[in-house]
């Protein structure tokens, strides 16, 4: 097993809350070369578990392994994208990809060169010398997928990364992450609340429960690759889902409107021609 994540558990304090568990006992196995999805509702943890994998915050028990190795910190082999591409204004495209490297000691040019490789991938070629204020959203985010995969990561961590964009940009963004997971082979985690997105791109998608977070269902999505699934089952596989997330909506929902808040099932339902989910 490529990513172990065994009997992870992790609370939080905060003033308001006291201190409350966010992750029980999760246990995962993710292979090499995996596309693995994280669906959950709002505050579930995804998140939290992400971080964890990073290294950007430590577990309160259980081991998180990356090729055997317990994971003590952040690491060159996995770098996260967030939802916000974050990139540096005052850098051009170029200068912001590149940062990473020269921080590695590597040369201007040695960085530029594998800069502008990985941009071609992305491509985002014609916009190297472009500061982040002219680029659209998707844009941007291309660049921050360029900055993460220029460090030649393991590992690709990313939460929410095309939340924030308009659907046919994120339709766009999804071809091209799939063209670059297949041709690089790299493992994924991903997190989103849209249903629709972790069909499409997953070779495995994980479903958890909240209030602690724990993994609820896992399916595989192998079949769903390539194009080549017939709608019925990819539609099937998004109705699975929909169906295990449910009672956590309804959960999140009572908590916050109260315990008479009633959830009629037919609320949320399959849209053929919507973003499922995107609304959780
Ligand atoms: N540093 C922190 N201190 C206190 N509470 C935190 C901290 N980080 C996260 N939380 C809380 O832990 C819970 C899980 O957060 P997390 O961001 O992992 O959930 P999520 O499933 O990613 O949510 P969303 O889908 O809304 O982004 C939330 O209730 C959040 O408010």
């Amino acid at each position: 097993m490529y990513l172990q994540i065994d009997g992870i558990e992790k609370s939080f304090t905060s003033r308001e809350r006291g201190t409350f568990k966010v992750l029980d006992n999760i246990n995962l196995d993710v292979n090499k070369g995996d596309f693995l999805s994280v669906v959950g509702p709002s505050g579930c943890g995804k998140s939290t578990l992400l971080y964890l994998i990073a290294g950007l915050d430590k577990a309160d028990k259980g081991e998180i392994l990356v090729d055997g190795k317990p994971v003590k910190g952040p690491g060159p082999e996995r770098v996260v994208v967030f939802q916000e591409a974050g990139l540096f204004p005052w850098l051009t495209v170029l200068e912001n990809v590149t940062y990473g490297l020269k921080l590695k000691g590597m040369s201007k040019a040695d960085a530029d060169q594998k800069a502008m490789e990985t941009l071609k991938l992305v491509h985002l070629s014609k916009y190297v010398h472009s500061y982040p204020h002219q680029l659209s959203g998707g844009m941007k985010q291309r660049v921050s997928i360029a900055r993460a995969l220029v460090m030649e990561p393991d590992i690709l961590l990313m939460d929410e990364p095309f939340a924030a964009l308009d659907e046919q940009t994120r339709m766009v963004l999804h071809k091209e992450l799939l063209e670059i997971w297949k041709k690089l082979k790299i493992t994924i985690v991903f997190i989103t609340h849209n249903i629709r997105e972790a069909v499409l791109l997953s070779s495995k998608i994980v479903v958890f429960a909240t209030r602690p977070g724990k993994i609820k269902a896992t399916f595989s999505a192998k079949s769903t690759k390539d194009g080549v699934t017939p709608d019925d089952i990819t539609l099937h596989l998004e109705q699975q889902i929909l169906a295990a997330l449910q009672d956590e909506i309804e959960k999140v929902l009572k908590e916050e409107m109260g315990d008479d808040y009633s959830f009629e099932t037919n609320r949320i339902h399959r849209d053929t021609s919507g973003d499922m989910g995107s609304g959780i």
